[in-house]
């Protein structure tokens, strides 16, 4: 089901868009056989009833509705099989291949109960939905909020592990770039939940715009060159409260905070190379100078996992807590500094880091073109099929 949700992700905009509302019911594939068979008036109803539904099923289902359809109105699946990496079409073809030799009738019937229970769920669902976050903060994966002298911007995807998708990636953009310009005196980034974060959100590789992966890469590069950009350009301090294991670009960026305290549940973890990919976030460039050329490769080619002892200890981390007082603790000491005159803060910061600007940048750029190949490589979409098609966990 998890190569069939990447592969649906992967077809969205490849798809007819016929195809991208039809859908089928995995889960009542055997549930209903002794209910009244669906007529094919039923059949079409319930097609036509997926055209009209006021919210997006979710691409787990529409492939499903996909593959139902295509058993009731051709009966067992008849297509050659596609290769491995041609992944929309073998996803399809996984799914309905699926349905062995399921009848049609059944298949029909399936679909009906399928999208009966999707409308009235959908209906539901979407009169809690008036998104409060939204409401509240202005952000849709972040929490943001400015008080004390700090602003600070809570990656708020807890269930994901915090992991950034596109949309946080512009957020979190946005919110340095309001925080630049407010008048608190420092800003924090950390997380909800237990992660601080779990990097790059892997599915952001299975949304494939009509040009196609290489168009996907090419626009990747450019949001991460502009998104690690607000991080070297940032004028105030920027300190990271990283309250747990923190993971990729979220470990990298760090090179580029004024001080980074952590938990002593917290982990640090690079694994570019287990994913085919290459490092970002300047840390190809930091790295190496914050904690030696070897140790430094230690992380980011061999993907060694540090604790936040030793990332302490490498100079990566400013300084870790215990994490039943992580909170309390670090919280007062950010007050504390907030309290310090802003404009001498934001003056030191500049001369610190000014003359390793023009430098940073031309790393960010160069990393980022380095990405765009990775992104391509079959290692990287080995790695990633991996992960979504849970055969593969850090
Ligand atoms: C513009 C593009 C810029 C690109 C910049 C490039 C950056 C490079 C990187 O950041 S590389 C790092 C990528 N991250 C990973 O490889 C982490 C993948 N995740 C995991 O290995 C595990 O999820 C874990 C070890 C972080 C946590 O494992 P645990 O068992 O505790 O929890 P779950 O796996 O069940 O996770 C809970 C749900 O969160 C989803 N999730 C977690 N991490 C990611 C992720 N990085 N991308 C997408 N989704 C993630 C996970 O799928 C679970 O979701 P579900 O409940 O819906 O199944």
């Amino acid at each position: 089901v998890a190569m069939a949700y990447l592969a649906w992700r992967l077809a969205q905009r490849w798809w007819p868009s016929s195809l991208q509302v039809i859908s089928f019911p995995v889960v009542q594939l055997h549930l209903n056989r002794t209910a009244m068979r669906a007529s094919q008036k039923d059949f079409e109803n319930a097609v036509n009833q997926v055209k009209l539904l006021k919210k997006d099923p979710g691409n787990e289902v529409k492939l499903k509705l996909y593959a139902l359809y295509k058993q009731a109105t051709e009966g067992p699946c008849n297509m050659p099989k596609p290769g491995v990496f041609d992944l929309i079409n073998k996803a399809k073809w996984d799914a309905w291949n699926a349905l062995g030799s399921l009848p049609k009738e059944t298949a029909r019937q399936n679909y009906v109960d399928l999208v009966s229970s999707l409308s009235s769920s959908l209906e539901s669902s979407s009169q809690v939905e008036p998104g409060t976050d939204r409401k509240s903060t202005g952000y849709e994966t972040l929490m943001v909020t400015s008080e004390d002298g700090i602003t600070k911007i809570m990656l708020n995807r807890p269930t994901k592990k915090n992991a950034l998708n596109v949309e946080m990636y512009h957020e979190i953009m946005h919110a340095l770039k309001a925080a630049s310009k407010d008048d608190s005196a420092i800003t924090v980034l950390t997380g909800n939940g237990d992660y601080y974060s779990s990097g790059n959100d892997l599915t952001n590789f299975t949304d494939i715009p009509p040009g196609g992966v290489e168009e996907k890469a090419k626009n990747g590069a450019i949001l991460l060159r502009e998104f690690v950009g607000c991080f070297i350009d940032f004028p105030k301090p920027l300190i990271a409260v990283v309250n747990g294991p923190a993971v990729g670009i979220s470990v990298t960026l760090l090179g580029l905070f004024d001080a980074v305290y952590a938990s002593d549940r917290a982990t640090f973890h690079t694994p570019f190379s287990h994913l085919g990919q290459s490092p970002e976030g300047c840390s190809s460039y930091t790295f190496p100078k914050i904690m030696s050329p070897v140790k430094a490769i230690e992380m980011l080619v061999f993907g060694k996992k540090l604790t936040a002892g030793e990332a302490c200890a490498q100079g990566l981390v400013t300084e870790v807590f215990p994490d039943s007082t992580f909170q309390k603790e670090v919280w007062t000491r950010l007050k504390a500094f907030a309290k310090l005159p802003a404009n001498a803060m934001r003056i030191s910061k500049e001369i610190i880091r000014n003359r390793e600007k023009e430098k940073l940048h031309a790393v960010n750029a160069e990393e980022c073109s380095v990405l765009q190949g990775r992104w391509l490589s079959d290692e990287c979409m080995n790695a990633v099929m991996n992960f979504l098609s849970r055969k593969s966990k850090l």
